[in-house]
């Protein structure tokens, strides 16, 4: 088969006060190990730091060090006019065809709607690809407030503070944002069932946008945040967060396999225990990301081929071609021809593995595959492990957690691993062996104006002209004549406004009423109300009658008056 491509890896990134530990030399030979020969980067600048600077930095770390391909999208984390440029820069001369703006991470990383809509607009004048971490950020921070307040300060809190629907809210924005610019767009990192269902659905409303599972929302749930033991739960820690509906994984794997979704990545960030530490006492402080980079290959096969979910044809398009395409790669990348990269895997899918952190390729000191924890009261007596398959290998730790628990330790159970990789033709897995050399990687530059994306985008913006109705000029009056208010107007920040945001009545009290602005034509927004919570009424400063005899009202006749 096709090397893999992972979509989405932070090697060595410096992130919540600590770096994550697989640098560009452990992460790509962890990689190649599991199939994997080409990766993609993410560049993320600090706020005010120049992305082209940004760009040479990564760039300096990850040549000197990867075993494997790698191309780099960079992030946009704020905007100005040098952003703009060195988009254009990037795009024009460095091979990036990828800008990953966030919408969580506030007074960080966070970009603003007005913001992502301009980010959007340039991602589609260069041809770019669009792609966001879309959780909303404002929501999330007020979550965590409340949750601290009130005492939560564990891993619990992480996923609390980030509920599902925040992140589907996310998703459903910004592809609204990004089809007013007409810019194809990328999620990274789909966690949730509702987020995923609403790709699906715009994708059939014929939006441009893709969705990228990870390995860890393929594989696992985020049941174990609420696991009494506080390292497992902080390293399951990632955002958006992996969601506690069990049925997860399955649902977002069926996606998958039905073209719902589209490509699979990991996120790969991975932090030791006593980075994780630094959350200790305060689950917002835990540095957020798991790993993924070895083991995407061999969880998507067992998860997605051996279920039979999918066919081998359609894991080789998840898990490398698709990306190859859309990141306009292809056919140098994910694809076997005279002429292709000579990136290869040859699978062997009669032989099993356990996933383990004693056994991984990876620095980090922790597999969220092998978290599979099982707790028991000492009083409820003696556990016996039930193996349901005889060929199972099943590896057991017993840890003494307190004079009450006892932890029991299963790592996932994987059928196939990659016998040979061949990595630009050099032979890096031999028979299972790894033989892998620094440096030897290369950057593989990402030209913009993906055919995949952009054919169907350019015709469908030629198609979508603004329909301008040519008229005669107005000839009546203008303004003159209209009581124009002496305070600002609500929509425009300006002296003046059109009638209908405050009616001024003759005895010049001004009214508050209406709470919607007027039409463009000015006149009052018809979804508007005149209700007022306080029982205020539109004409409680006009003189009143004390009473109205309707004689003849409908429904007979009243005795008295009743207004
Ligand atoms: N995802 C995550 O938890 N860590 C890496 C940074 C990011 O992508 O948000
Ligand atoms: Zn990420």
């Amino acid at each position: 088969m096709s090397g893999g491509i992972d979509t989405h890896t932070h090697l060595q990134m410096p992130f919540m006060g600590a770096c994550s530990v697989d640098d560009f030399y452990q992460g790509t030979k962890a990689a190649l190990a599991g199939g994997t020969t080409m990766i993609m980067d993410f560049v993320i600048p600090e706020k005010g730091e120049s992305l082209l600077e940004a760009y040479k930095k990564w760039r300096s770390w990850a040549d000197e060090k990867v075993c494997c391909d790698y191309a780099l999208h960079v992030a946009v984390t704020w905007l100005g006019p040098s952003v703009m440029e060195e988009m254009g820069e990037l795009s024009a001369n460095e091979g990036v065809n990828s800008y990953k703006m966030f919408m969580a991470y506030k007074g960080a990383l966070q970009l603003d709607d007005t913001e992502l809509y301009h980010a959007f607009q340039k991602c589609r004048d260069l041809g770019a690809i669009a792609m966001v971490h879309a959780e909303n950020g404002d929501i999330i921070a007020e979550n965590q407030k409340k949750l601290l307040a009130g005492g939560i300060t564990g891993p619990e809190g992480h996923l609390l503070s980030r509920p599902e629907e925040v992140e589907a809210e996310a998703v459903n924005r910004a592809i609204t944002i990004a089809n007013q610019v007409n810019c194809p767009l990328y999620i990274v990192h789909v966690m949730s069932k509702s987020a995923a269902d609403i790709i699906v659905q715009k994708r059939n409303d014929g939006y441009l946008v893709f969705g990228e599972p990870i390995a860890a929302s393929l594989g696992t749930d985020g049941t174990h945040y609420f696991n009494k033991c506080w390292r497992h739960a902080a390293g399951h820690v990632l955002s958006p967060p992996l969601r506690p509906d069990p049925s997860t994984p399955g649902h977002l794997m069926d996606l998958l396999a039905a073209d719902g979704l589209q490509v699979t990545g990991t996120d790969n960030c991975t932090f030791n225990s006593n980075q994780k530490a630094l959350g200790k006492d305060d689950f917002t402080k835990i540095p957020n990301g798991v790993n993924g980079i070895e083991d995407r290959m061999a969880v998507i096969w067992e998860k997605g081929v051996v279920t039979g979910k999918m066919d081998p044809c359609r894991f080789v398009a998840v898990t490398s071609t698709n990306a190859a395409k859309i990141f306009n790669i292809f056919p140098q990348k994910g694809r076997i021809a005279v002429g292709s990269d000579a990136d290869v895997i040859v699978w062997n899918p009669n032989v099993t593995r356990t996933i383990s952190a004693q056994t991984h390729h990876q620095a980090v000191d922790f597999n969220i595959f092998e978290a599979n924890f099982f707790f028991f009261s000492c009083v409820m007596g003696i556990y016996r492990p039930n193996a349901t398959s005889a060929r199972r290998q099943v590896i057991f730790w017993l840890f003494k957690l307190s004079n009450q628990c006892i932890v029991l330790m299963q790592g996932m159970e994987c059928h196939g691993m990659p016998m040979y990789v061949i990595a630009r033709g050099r032979i890096v897995v031999d028979e299972g062996e790894l033989r892998v050399c620094q440096g030897s990687g290369q950057y593989v530059p990402t030209p913009p104006m993906a055919p995949y994306v952009y054919m169907t985008m350019r015709e469908r913006e030629r198609q979508r002209v603004p329909p301008k109705v040519e008229r005669e000029a107005y000839e009546g009056p203008t303004g003159d004549g209209i009581h124009m208010s002496p305070r600002k107007d609500y929509m425009n920040g300006h002296q003046g406004s059109a009638k209908g945001l405050h009616e001024q009545h003759e005895n010049g009290n001004e009214q508050h009423f209406y709470t919607r602005g007027p039409t463009q034509s000015g006149g009052r927004n018809l979804q508007d109300s005149t209700f007022s919570i306080s029982g205020a009424q539109i004409d409680d400063n006009l003189p009143r009658r004390s009473g109205i005899r309707v004689h003849n009202p409908p429904g007979g006749k009243a005795s008295g008056s009743f207004w």
